[in-house]
Formats: C-alpha cells, sequence, structure tokens
C-alpha cells in the first residue's frame, strides 16, 4: 500500500537527509525505523506527509504519488495518513473530545470545526475511540490535566479519528516512562492490528523497537543499510546503524524475545507460514499476544 521508491531530500541549506530510500509496506505492516541521530528518520516521516517537499523519488500511497501531488490532492491524500508526535502535538486548553474532534479537520474543514459544528457520526467515533484507548470518562478533561501517558493516548485516538491507513509515528514514548512507553507500543500495535492499519514508527530506543516491531529498518546517513526481521538485529546489524558498542546487552534481549515468541508458538501454526511476510505478520502478531497476557 505504501511504496517509496529512491526517495531524495536535499534541504535549501545543501544537507542530503536522504539519498535514495526505497521502502515497501504491505497494508497492515508496522515498522520500527532507527538509526542515529541525524540519519534522516524524521525527513522521511516529513516527506511521506508531505510536511517537506522531497526533492526526488516517488511515494506511492495506494498508487497516489505523494511526492508530486498538491492542493486538493494532497489532502485527500492526508486523510489517509494518521500522525502520531512525541510531544503529543494536543491544543492544552482544549478537552480531550476537542482535541478528538479536531482530528476530523481534514473532513469537517476549519470553520466547521473552529465554530464547534460536528457530525453526531464523528461524535460517537470519538466516543468509541476513547473507550478503546482507555479514557472512556475523560471526555471533558482539559489536555494539560492529563499525565503523558494519557495524553498519548488522546493522541493516538486524535490519529485514528480520520480513519487512516497509515500511521506516521514520531519518537512515540521519547517523554514517558519505561512501563507507559510499553502500554503506549502495545496499544499502538494492537491498533494497527485490529484496524489493518500500517505504520512506520520512528524509534530511538532499539530495545523497545525489537521488543514490539517486527520489522526493522535502520537508515544510517540517509540510505538503509538494514531491513528486516527484529530478530536479526545482531551486533553486527547495530554496529552498520550506529558504529562501533558494546551491544551486548541489546542482543540478548532481542535473543530472549525471540525464545519466548517460539515457546508461545504452535509448531503447526509456524509450518503453515510461506516466507518472510508471514514470518514478519506472525511475528507481531505473537507479540501482541504475548504481551496481552503479561500483567
Ligand atoms: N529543515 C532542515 N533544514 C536543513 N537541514 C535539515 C533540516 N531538517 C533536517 N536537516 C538535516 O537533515 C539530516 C537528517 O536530519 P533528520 O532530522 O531527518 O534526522 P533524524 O534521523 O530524524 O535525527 P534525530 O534522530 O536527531 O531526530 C541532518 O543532517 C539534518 O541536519
Amino acid at each position: 500500500m505504501l511504496v517509496i521508491d529512491s526517495l531524495e531530500k536535499r534541504y535549501a541549506n545543501n544537507d542530503v537527509a536522504l539519498k535514495g530510500v526505497s521502502l515497501e509496506l504491505r497494508a497492515g505492516e508496522v515498522v520500527g525505523l532507527i538509526g542515529p541521530s541525524g540519519a534522516g528518520k524524521s525527513s522521511l516521516i516529513r516527506c511521506v506527509n508531505r510536511l517537506v517537499t522531497p526533492s526526488a523519488g516517488t511515494i506511492a500511497l495506494d498508487g497516489v504519488d505523494l511526492a508530486h501531488v498538491s492542493g486538493r490532492g494532497l489532502r485527500r491524500a492526508r486523510r489517509q495518513i494518521g500522525m502520531i508526535f512525541q510531544e503529543y502535538a494536543l491544543v492544552e486548553r482544549l478537552s480531550v473530545m476537542e482535541n478528538l474532534l479536531s482530528g476530523r479537520l481534514g473532513y469537517t474543514g476549519f470553520w466547521k470545526s473552529w465554530t464547534r459544528r460536528f457530525d453526531g457520526k464523528d461524535i460517537a467515533r470519538a466516543y468509541e475511540l476513547l473507550d478503546r484507548v482507555g479514557l472512556a470518562g475523560m471526555e471533558n478533561k482539559r489536555a494539560d490535566a492529563l499525565s503523558g501517558g494519557q495524553r498519548q493516548r488522546v493522541g493516538i485516538a486524535r490519529a485514528l479519528m480520520q480513519e487512516p491507513r497509515l500511521l506516521l509515528v514520531d519518537e512515540p514514548t521519547a517523554s514517558l516512562d519505561p512501563k507507559t512507553s510499553r502500554q503506549v507500543m502495545r496499544l499502538i500495535m494492537e491498533l494497527c492490528a485490529e484496524r489493518g492499519l500500517a505504520a512506520i514508527i520512528n524509534i530511538h530506543d532499539v530495545v523497545l523497537a525489537t521488543q514490539y516491531l517486527p520489522r526493522i529498518v535502520g537508515l544510517k546517513a540517509g540510505e538503509i543499510v538494514y531491513d528486516g526481521p527484529a530478530k536479526g538485529m545482531d551486533a553486527m546489524v547495530l554496529t552498520r546503524i550506529y558504529g562501533d558498542e558494546d551491544w551486548t546487552a541489546i542482543t540478548r534481549n532481542v535473543a530472549a524475545a525471540e525464545e519466548s515468541d517460539e515457546a508461545a508458538e504452535p509448531a503447526a501454526q509456524r509450518s503453515t507460514r510461506s516466507g518472510p511476510a508471514d514470518a514478519a505478520y506472525s511475528l507481531a502478531a505473537t507479540a501482541v499476544m504475548a504481551q496481552a497476557v503479561t500483567p
């Protein structure tokens, strides 16, 4: 559903952020985007939602080339894309409900939204999503009265309000404590699985990435240097992405996660897999299930 081909981004100051990135996501596929600071992760996400204009290449979302649309075509294409941000990007003085309804802006238009004339169906959808993300009953709370984890749940629900096909998630856990980070990652994975949403998740925490994300894309200096399963994140791959370091703590975690996946998965189910795509999907489903039973 998303096919990025030979994407390049050179900024006005001549900084080259992306040097021919090609990446393909199937419907419902979730990818973790990792890499050192300055590797081009944010630039890639910003090119896909067209916060910046790519310098070359194509970004086909369900056949529409996002790199070359503008005006109404771009607005229509953007409705297919939900954004989740590190700092939540909520309107602080507005209620949770109003923040959610602002997620329908792409459909209702600015003035209707500004004058708070919302569709009954949108309000019903907002209640349903609040319930799903664990914030039932909080619709009238102001955004600035929420904890970080609650704010991110609002951010997630708001992104889903426009019923996107693709989620772009920028450092969703960077401002959260370890337990809340895990809850948020689990929630995102469950929602993607339930709704068949594809997602690109820009994430610095490699352990968290390998724990929750079936497929990892490693960027270095604007180029993809790894695209494969989380369980393939060994010391060599990590060194290729980040440079020399003692990676033992991380690789031990990856191996442990892989072992618990194998133990949780019935042998018969394993034998029905037909290829890497199936394996990646199955790993995601297993991770979600494994987390669901973890207290
Ligand atoms: N608006 C901009 N104008 C000029 N150069 C930019 C701009 N945004 C990013 N860059 C440059 O593009 C390169 C990639 O930056 P980018 O922010 O995409 O990397 P990143 O992997 O997201 O980094 P981080 O993890 O620190 O957020 C860097 O060299 C950066 O200086």
